[in-house]
């Protein structure tokens, strides 16, 4: 579906993403009547043929409460253990939200590691979709308790656009504690004006949102809008609404306008470049001069060798790595066809020298275009 044909009322496949504020009622231990109130409105959309799946956040949250912890730990090894305590709590909330519905539910923990290994991602993908399949719904959360901050997914407004594009959803819808997205925090700014609707591209997104309002969530609006750019790339676009709003998802689905839409672009990129734009570590980064900056963005060329001024990192052919402006902003980010050593000597050099220089060719280019993606597509 593209932004002209966007029909809410058409999709088939949802991703659900609820807060840590709103499943534990601020902090308070996982709220179980909130729960059930949406595993019986989930319950409802799958009898009506809309597949959903749940990343639910809430685990450090209930963690703390039931080792009772009153102030959420620095170290990572405490915001780990509390993961751990409290992932049982949740899943455990949601088996018996579910159960007397008749809907089977099933736990996913994912890392970033997970996503980033192409066969894991691809494995990951057909196990949701298998779920799918089966009428089971999905409950994805980060697996905090083996991951840490460098290998972080971040939060899980990341984690729900990436669950979003992995399985090409129709819709991501942000549940939260406020109505939606304002032009400025609302808790700060009584004044703060609503937005119905926005495209997930404008501009002045990432300036309206701002970070976390409550003690248990973690990105605030700003990783809600980043989600909402990240899932309209594979064509989704996304809701952010009330959580405790009425029948919020019956009413969001029936086309009933609550909450904030953000409406994706008529193009979506293949599989391949949404999984490159997915990763957050890169192996490696080439800086490229104004020249090759125009080539790649303006004439969407492949990268070659006489426009890369420098290299770093360690990694072998086929690596994903960043390419950036002499500014050190990324550009694009594609999978090279040399290793960092080779790459060193090939700097500024025309690719006619590359037999000379390395005694072989793999690829007249450093990265073909067909395996690059540029970073505002
Ligand atoms: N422009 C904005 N519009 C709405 N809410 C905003 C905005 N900027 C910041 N926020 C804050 O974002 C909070 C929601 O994010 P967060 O606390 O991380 O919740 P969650 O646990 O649901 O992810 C809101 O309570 C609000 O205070
Ligand atoms: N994975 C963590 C949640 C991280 C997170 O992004 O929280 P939130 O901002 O409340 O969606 C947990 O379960 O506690």
């Amino acid at each position: 579906m593209n932004n002209s044909e966007f029909n809410i009322r058409q999709v088939q496949c949802v991703v659900v993403k609820v807060g840590s504020s709103l499943v534990t009622n601020d902090g308070d231990g996982v709220d179980q009547n909130i729960l059930n109130n949406w595993a019986q409105q989930i319950a409802q959309l799958r009898a009506c043929g809309i597949q959903v799946v749940l990343v639910s956040s809430g685990a450090i949250a209930e963690g703390m409460k039931r080792l009772g912890w009153q102030v959420r730990p620095k170290a990572i090894n405490e915001l780990q253990a509390a993961a751990a305590v409290g992932q049982m709590g949740l899943a455990q909330a949601y088996e018996v939200a579910f159960e007397s519905l008749h809907v089977q539910t099933a736990q996913i923990l994912l890392t970033h590691d997970d996503l980033s290994h192409r066969t894991r991602y691809l494995n990951a993908r057909s196990t949701i979709r298998t779920l799918l399949e089966q009428g089971v719904v999905p409950i994805i959360n980060e697996n905090d308790s083996v991951t840490i901050d460098e290998i972080k997914l971040g939060d899980n407004d990341t984690l729900g656009a990436l669950v979003t594009n992995l399985i090409e959803a129709d819709v991501l819808i942000i549940l939260t504690d406020q109505d939606g997205l304002y032009d400025r925090d609302p808790r700060q700014h009584a004044d703060a004006k609503f937005i119905h609707k926005i495209a997930a591209s404008h501009p002045d997104l990432e300036n309206m949102a701002g970070g976390a309002g409550s003690s248990v969530g973690t990105g605030g609006m700003y990783t809600k809008v980043l989600a909402a750019r990240r899932a309209a790339l594979s064509g989704a676009a996304t809701c952010i609404a009330n959580g405790y709003a009425d029948n919020v998802l019956i009413q969001l689905l029936q086309g009933i306008q609550i909450g904030t839409l953000f409406t994706p672009a008529g193009n979506r990129l293949s599989a391949r470049q949404q999984w490159m734009l997915g990763q957050v570590q890169l192996a490696g980064k080439l800086i490229v001069d104004e020249g090759a900056v125009q080539a790649l963005t303006v004439q969407h060329s492949s990268l070659l060798a006489i426009g890369c001024v420098a290299v770093s990192g360690h990694f072998e052919r086929g690596a994903l790595v960043a390419v950036c402006n002499q500014a050190g902003t990324e550009i694009a980010r594609g999978l090279v066809n040399y290793n960092n050593h080779e790459i060193i000597r090939l700097l500024r050099q025309p690719s006619q020298a590359i037999e000379k220089l390395l005694g072989y060719v793999a690829e007249k280019e450093l990265i073909h275009r067909d395996n690059m993606v540029l970073c505002h597509s």
